[in-house]
């Protein structure tokens, strides 16, 4: 078995790589980091997971504590990771990181988007980043893989098929999406306590969510990104809309682009985000306006599986050449 240091374990993408590692049939956890939770069972913070990790508890952070492990998969705040990148760099791993400190293809573009200098832009250029869906062969033969996050994986889907096929312009797309509040992480505050999002609907980040540096890198189009806070616990709508260019069907583009791809589906419904729950699947569908001269492209995912844990776990199959689809779900939890 492949044994997996995973550094961010006792958040909610920490949790739900562990769900995913105890039902992997290569790969198990070999030790599990927390920070304020270092010392505690993994039950106490996870109790969803009491039965599978029934006496393990999370590890203070130690890199020797990575002698024997073969791959480290980090779902820590951002910066974290670039503040032990030596220490992380010197275990010579595999890593898969989902904090965002290794996306952006620039220092600048980091700075520009998170309001700090890049403590190691030299590090920049030996990350892949890994959608596999639009990357699955860098990240085969990568050591390091910065995995996205989860609203870009949504909108990337949704559009990049549309921008590369010319059916769409490239300037002035506007991508609407709504997450789920455990996209925020398990410290609950002011804005994502339950009195501020049961019943409620809200938008937020007006016009400098970092994640539009993201989907902009990643279909190469300009885009005018609305996050927006749903009361659910799991799971991103991202509703796309976009100049078309020339005629053509959307919903075929995105049926030809993926017809290989066993984690997307394209169909003729609007996606639900029940539909992704708790599994690695991205639901897909898009339409011509011709009354508007516009294009709707729309994708559901579960922002901790698709969005964060699953797409980890895919990339390490890959990395790892495992199966790319062990360990992981195409159905969601419905209803
Ligand atoms: N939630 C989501 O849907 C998604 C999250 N991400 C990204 O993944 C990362 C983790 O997210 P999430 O699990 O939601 O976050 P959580 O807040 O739920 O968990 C954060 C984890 O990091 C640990 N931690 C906190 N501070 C430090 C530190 N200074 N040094 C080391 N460990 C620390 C925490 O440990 P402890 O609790 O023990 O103190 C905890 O295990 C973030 O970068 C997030 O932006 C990306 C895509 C989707
Ligand atoms: C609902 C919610 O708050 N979502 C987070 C995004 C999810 C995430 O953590 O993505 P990163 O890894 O790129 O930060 C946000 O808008 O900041």
């Amino acid at each position: 078995m492949i044994r997996a240091a995973i550094l961010g374990a006792s958040g909610y993408v920490g949790g739900e790589l562990m769900r995913l590692i105890a039902g992997h049939p290569a790969i198990k956890v070999g030790v599990a980091f927390g920070a304020s939770s270092a010392g505690q069972p993994v039950s106490s913070v996870h109790p969803h997971l009491a039965l599978a990790y029934a006496s393990e508890h999370f590890a203070r952070w130690d890199p020797k504590k990575l002698r024997g492990c073969d791959l480290i998969l980090a779902a820590l705040p951002h910066g974290e990771t670039q503040r032990l990148a030596d220490q992380l760099v010197a275990a010579d791993l595999p890593i898969v990181d989902l904090g965002a400190d290794f996306r952006l293809d620039s220092a600048e573009q980091f700075e520009r988007w998170y309001g700090e200098p890049h403590a190691r832009p030299d590090l920049l250029s030996t990350f892949v980043y890994g959608l596999p869906e639009f990357h699955r062969e860098e990240i085969r033969g990568a050591a390091r893989v910065a995995a996205p996050g989860c609203y870009p994986t949504a909108a990337s889907l949704a559009l990049r098929p549309l921008i590369e096929a010319g059916l769409v312009e490239p300037t002035g797309i506007i991508v609407d999406a709504a997450s789920g509040v455990s996209g925020a992480g398990r410290g609950a505050g002011a804005g994502t306590h339950f009195c501020a999002v049961d019943g409620n609907f809200r938008a937020y980040g007006l016009l400098g969510h970092r994640h539009t540096a993201e989907m902009e890198m990643m279909t190469g189009a300009s885009i005018l990104f609305t996050p927006h806070l749903a009361s659910l616990s799991r799971g991103i709508l991202a509703t796309c809309y976009a100049q078309a260019r020339q005629p053509g069907d959307p919903l075929q583009v995105l049926r030809d682009a993926y017809a290989n791809e066993r984690f997307v589906h394209v169909g003729e419904m609007p996606p639900e985000t029940k539909w992704a729950a708790g599994s690695n699947a991205a639901f897909l569908t898009a339409r011509y306006d011709e009354r508007t001269n516009r294009i709707i492209s729309l994708a559901a995912i579960d922002n901790l599986g698709k969005g964060a844990a699953g797409q980890m776990i895919q990339c390490a199959n890959l990395m790892l050449n495992l199966d790319e689809a062990a360990g992981l779900s195409t159905m969601g939890i419905y209803p």
